[in-house]
């Protein structure tokens, strides 16, 4: 028994005949989509034969369209020769440097010139049968052109290859029988007049092809960050916001990261020519605790403290700042806040670091909190991410006692470290007159999303590589 959609296509073609799927789908008013099912439907009943046409078409790349239109450079170098010898100098202003090199390139490959103290001449008319090749290609995208030269300007990035697919269908036996209609669509129509009586229903059969739709999602890395987000809100936490520029007083000083911590230096942190005031009762019990350890009962770091340093613009390190920040403002407990937002640090470039980069913090701040709550909390939340194991590696930090290093465990990439957390120190809480014990974290968000999202490199989430992107689930794996 025949489907309608099957019914429709094999009556609308004759046997033995190839048909594209559009010229089918005129003859028979089925969609495109209609005919292929039903092309393959009835190919598994023995009606039909669908063919898979495979070719290579070829096609210009923006260069390839420069060149065809001004001519290769080696063929406009060797224009340029035929008016006499010319010094690598002056060839060079002419073409710029990239140019020249390839033209010189071609041009002895072909054995036309010599470059003798710096000055090229012409010994031989060479052929040049590129620029046609690429008409050609230009004009017709199944051209049959010098095998050879093709493979040449492929090289060359000059012209594009590219695979392309048809689908012919072919009935090789019509059915003998009266051709029975399934319905596939239950229409109002059907229902109102009671035709859909007696008839048979189609089943979906879903191992035939057909074409992917791809609809539109929220960029996989903002799905993490909200994630997390969602995490937070949910546990009860606050989100906090500040500023991208941030005093090095708040970013560093109010830290206990002491003056002359190598991750201040100009290597490693964005600096701006601006400085702002700083609270002077702030600053002096900062730099009181960072001599000598003010009241709280530290020795400090000794030395000298320069307010002028602590009064010059970062861009912000981390999103400490902003905690310490909103602690120093609200210092009564209790305060659940977060904050997930972008970072900045004089990196260089490569899979796993980036200039730019997201932080999620946070802070509980309670009179009977401790080490405990800290890694449960931790713990928590990366369960809810999804990681079941882990576990906390000592770590240090200038403002936090103790502290750890959080890591999870990933199948095949084992123990990964995903930031850092801790107890902030007196030294850090009572200058502020932060009241209380402070649970602080910090979570490099980019690690996490390349596990999450299975990611060699990092540079992949600001790259809109759409095949990447379309073929992501949407969901946590
Ligand atoms: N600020 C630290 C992380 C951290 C935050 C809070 C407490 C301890 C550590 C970092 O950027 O690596």
């Amino acid at each position: 028994m025949l489907t309608t959609i099957e019914a429709k296509l094999i009556s609308a073609l004759e046997k033995g005949k190839l048909y594209t799927v559009d010229e089918a789908s005129k003859l028979s008013g089925l969609s495109k989509d209609a005919v292929l099912k039903a092309a393959y439907l009835l190919q598994e009943k023995g009606y039909v034969k669908v063919h898979e046409k495979v070719w290579k078409e070829y096609e210009l790349t923006d260069e390839g369209l420069k060149y065809l239109a001004e001519g290769l450079p080696e063929e406009r170098l060797y224009e340029e020769l035929t008016s006499g010898s010319k010094g690598i100098a002056e060839l060079e202003k002419k073409f710029g440097k990239e140019d020249l090199k390839i033209a010189l390139g071609w041009l002895r490959r072909k054995g036309a010139i010599k470059i003798e103290n710096g000055v090229v001449k012409l010994v031989s008319k060479p052929e040049f049968k590129e620029r046609a090749i690429l008409n050609e290609i230009y004009e017709n995208r199944t051209a049959e052109v010098d095998k050879t030269l093709l493979k040449d300007l492929i090289r060359r990035k000059l012209v594009k290859e590219e695979e392309a697919k048809e689908i012919l269908i072919e009935v090789v036996s019509k059915p003998e029988v009266e051709l029975k209609e399934k319905i596939t669509d239950l229409t109002p129509e059907l229902l109102i007049s009671g035709e859909w009586r007696g008839k048979e229903f189609l089943e979906y059969d879903i191992r035939i092809p057909a074409r992917e739709v791809f609809t539109a999602k929220i960029h996989p890395y903002e799905r993490i960050i909200r994630e997390c987000r969602k995490i937070f809100l949910e546990m009860g936490f606050t989100e906090i916001k500040g500023h991208y520029v941030q005093s090095a007083f708040w970013n560093f000083d109010a830290l206990f990261q002491p003056q002359d911590h190598p991750a201040r230096e100009m290597q490693d942190t964005f600096y701006l020519d601006k400085y702002v005031d700083i609270d002077e009762e702030l600053a002096y019990r900062v730099k009181e605790t960072h001599e000598n350890g003010w009241i709280t009962g530290s020795k400090g770091w000794g030395g000298k403290w320069d307010i002028n340093k602590a009064r010059q613009l970062v861009l912000r390190t981390h999103t400490t700042a902003i905690t310490i920040h909103y602690l120093a403002m609200n210092p009564e407990p209790p305060v659940k806040a977060f904050c997930i937002d972008r970072v900045y640090r004089r990196e260089a470039i490569d899979a796993t670091h980036l200039p730019e980069f997201d932080q999620l913090e946070g802070v509980v701040l309670d009179e009977n909190v401790g080490f405990k709550d800290l890694l449960g909390l931790l713990k928590e939340f990366f369960l809810k991410m999804g990681f079941e194991d882990v576990r906390f590696r000592p770590g240090y930090f200038p403002y936090t006692e103790p502290s750890v290093e959080p890591e999870v465990y990933v199948e095949g990439l084992g123990w990964i470290e995903l930031g850092g957390a801790g107890i902030f120190r007196k030294e850090v809480t009572e200058p502020l007159g932060i009241k209380g014990k402070v649970l602080a974290w910090g979570l490099g968000i980019g690690r996490l999303a390349m596990l999450r999202l299975g990611m060699k490199d990092l540079r992949m989430l600001y790259n809109p590589d759409l095949g990447w992107l379309r073929n992501l689930p949407a969901i946590k794996r």
